[in-house]
């Protein structure tokens, strides 16, 4: 049996019930390490605690390992109970849907355990769930890699009077291209893009493009550790978000689309003030 077990996204303690014993059913636990971050995440003994709770130890998988070594995870799963963890919902934002269709193709037995994902806790805010248009991912740009697809994705959904969710880049066990090169691996430090280098692409190529999909006027929600002791969630301009300081990842950032009375009403207690 191939468990996928959402974590939540706030501190060990958000896992469900159902979770929580379906991994204590488990001979081993490998958990996704490289779409997300618990609040927990950078301190030196956060998995611990994650252990500790658990009463299993975990295997950390990261993107080389769950996507060069996933046979091996899968034929586990073969004769085993296996646990894969996701922080968030296992269908929140990047889908586990490639680990799903190939256990099931092998005959594997799947259970998805299911938890809050930043597609509905963004909720908090305000704006309806339900008028969000398509999501976008929001790439670091490099000197010679500026991709824009984000640019018309938000065009349409603006257009249509529609909140976009904006997804921020994470850079986890990235290998550094001069290490390409030469064979032999040596990874980045990790970077997780904040709030304000998102405003600053986005509106960079707003000025390459000027069709006024959005500008620095433009009403937004920026969000930071959702789901954590210590979220912070702020409504304003782009150009009064990209003087706050949102401290620690992970951020996202809602544009907003048409608003009704009642998504004001909620905007307005999280209002920037300056
Ligand atoms: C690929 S999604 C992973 C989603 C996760 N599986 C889930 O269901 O919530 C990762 C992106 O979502 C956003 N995100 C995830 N958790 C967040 C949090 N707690 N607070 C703010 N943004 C978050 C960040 O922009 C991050 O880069």
């Amino acid at each position: 049996m191939l468990y996928i077990i959402g974590l939540g996204l706030g501190d060990e303690k958000d896992i469900t019930i159902r979770g929580l014993e379906a991994i204590r059913s488990c001979t081993n636990v490998y958990m996704e390490a490289y779409t997300s971050l618990l609040s927990f995440g950078l301190s030196s003994n956060g998995l611990s605690n994650l252990e500790s709770l658990y009463g299993k130890s975990i295997i950390l998988a990261d993107r080389e390992m769950v996507e060069e070594k996933s046979d091996d995870i899968l034929s586990e799963a073969h004769h085993s109970h296996v646990a894969f963890l996701v922080v968030g919902d296992p269908f929140g934002a990047t889908t586990h849907t490639d680990l799903v269709v190939r256990a099931k193709k092998l005959g594997i037995d799947v259970k998805i355990v299911h938890n809050v994902s930043v597609m509905n806790a963004i909720g908090i805010c305000g704006l309806q769930l339900y008028r969000y248009g398509e999501t976008v991912s929001i790439p670091f740009f490099t000197d010679t890699w500026r991709p824009d697809s984000f640019y018309e994705k938000i065009q349409t959904n603006r257009n249509m009077g529609l909140h976009t969710l904006c997804l921020l880049d994470i850079r986890v066990k990235e290998p550094t291209l001069e290490s390409l090169a030469r064979g032999r691996k040596i990874y980045e430090p990790p970077r997780y893009m904040t709030i304000n280098t998102a405003i600053e692409q986005l509106l960079e190529i707003e000025q390459a493009r000027q069709e006024s999909a959005y500008g620095e006027d433009t009403e937004c929600v920026g969000f930071a550790r959702l789901g954590s002791e210590d979220q912070m969630i702020v409504a304003g301009t782009m150009k009064q978000l990209q003087t706050i300081d949102f401290g620690a990842p992970l951020h996202c950032l809602v544009i907003t689309g048409k608003t009704h009375p009642l998504e004001e009403e909620m905007l307005d207690f999280y209002r920037c003030r300056t």
